[in-house]
């Protein structure tokens, strides 16, 4: 908390995002500033400005209706959610900052952020994704990080967003390193009777299961498309478990075993691998024999919504290479080559299992 003229002032929270998961964030979040004393009311929310069928912008239509009518229809954000297409407004007053974009957009945004950000301002990533660089792979957290030069968490789990709109109980994890008492300010701002989150000292371990759960849910999508069954899903999310754990622990050796049964690992690939965006167009792109690509599919199942297990199947691929581990992540690597067509989607299940 920010101290001004001898008192302690309010934290202010800023939301840099504001599709599906940004939407339903916000409006968990500024139920509970609208209740904590040590919160100021407002949530500001970041909204890439873009112009509806009707000609409204979409950041007048939600501070009009409450109501985000593309990326969240029929649920009230809280009168307290404000959208603000001006990303430097929507953070200058902010010391609490929530980033959840689809992780392809955060770098730019970061770059925009430079010297923008109110002195003490922390964060908290909610972006399952990360950045393959030059020097290597770089966690979404750590992009946050080193361009902005602030602490940052992380919230991931098993969290369908469109479930916590209408208040379904869930669980998620924060990741934090060092900074414990942030982290516990972040999960004070998050939990709610339906919504109960567990604080964890492993930021990477936490990250990395968010990140990678989405591509054995591309894996998890192909066998539905195949109408292989019950027992080689599971098996494929047991494999993907497995690559998941290895592929963590060879980056980061600090990452711990028990962060896979944390909301943010087992429960988040069981989660995904039934219910999620990346596991429903995986499944069509395996019904057209691989014939539509995911880019058509995309834009025509999820209606401006970003899937994340492509992209991410790519750059797991490219450290994989680089690292000439192709054949210790059979699963991992067989996706992103059925998602290039390099192979057809029946090759899902035709790699040795271990
Ligand atoms: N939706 C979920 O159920 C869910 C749950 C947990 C975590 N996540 C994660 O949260 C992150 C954000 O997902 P989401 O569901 O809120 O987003 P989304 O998939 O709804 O993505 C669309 C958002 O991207 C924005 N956008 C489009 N082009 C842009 C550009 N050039 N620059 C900046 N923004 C642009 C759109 O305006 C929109 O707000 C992702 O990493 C996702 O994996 C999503
Ligand atoms: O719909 P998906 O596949 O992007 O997954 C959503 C969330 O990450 C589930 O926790």
């Amino acid at each position: 908390m920010m101290m001004m003229n001898g008192h302690a002032d309010k934290h202010r929270v800023a939301v840099i995002g504001s599709g599906n998961w940004g939407s339903v964030a916000s409006r968990l979040i500024a139920s509970n500033t609208a209740k904590l004393p040590d919160f100021h009311d407002e949530v500001r929310m970041w909204v890439f400005e873009e112009t509806l069928p009707t000609g409204e912008k979409l950041s007048e239509s939600i501070n009009q209706a409450h109501e985000n009518c593309k990326y969240l229809p029929g649920i009230k954000l809280g009168t307290n959610v404000i959208a603000d297409p001006d990303l430097e407004s929507t953070v200058k007053d902010a010391d609490m900052l929530v980033f959840v974009t689809p992780h392809q957009f955060v770098e730019g945004i970061c770059k925009k952020l430079v010297g923008k950000l109110r002195p003490g301002a922390e964060a908290i990533s909610l972006i399952k994704g990360m950045e393959v660089k030059m020097e290597g792979p770089c966690m979404i957290s750590k992009l946050i990080k080193d361009t902005l030069g602030i602490n940052c968490c992380v919230l991931m789990g098993a969290n369908i967003a469109n479930e916590i709109a209408v208040e379904k109980f869930s669980e998620a994890t924060i990741g934090y390193r060092e900074d414990k008492q942030a982290a516990n300010r972040w999960a004070k701002l998050f939990t709610t009777s339906y919504f109960l989150v567990a604080v964890v000292e492993d930021i990477e371990g936490v990250e990395l299961c968010g990140t990678l759960k989405n591509v054995v849910a591309i894996a998890a999508g192909l066998v539905d498309g195949l109408d292989m069954g019950n027992n080689t899903k599971a098996a494929i999310m047991r494999i993907g478990l497995r690559e998941m754990r290895a592929f963590s622990k060879l980056l980061f050796p600090s990452v711990r075993d028990n962060t896979f049964f944390e909301s943010c690992g087992v429960a988040d690939l069981i989660t995904t691998c039934l219910g999620g965006r990346n596991r429903r167009v995986a499944e069509a792109f395996a019904r057209n024999g691989g014939k539509r690509s995911f880019d058509e599919l995309e834009a025509e199942m999820l209606h401006g919504q970003k899937l994340q297990g492509v992209s991410t199947a790519r750059e797991v691929y490219e450290v994989l290479t680089h690292h000439g581990w192709q054949e210790l992540f059979p699963l991992l690597s067989t996706v992103h080559e059925i998602c290039i067509g390099q192979l057809p989607p029946t090759s899902i299940v035709e790699y040795r299992l271990r």
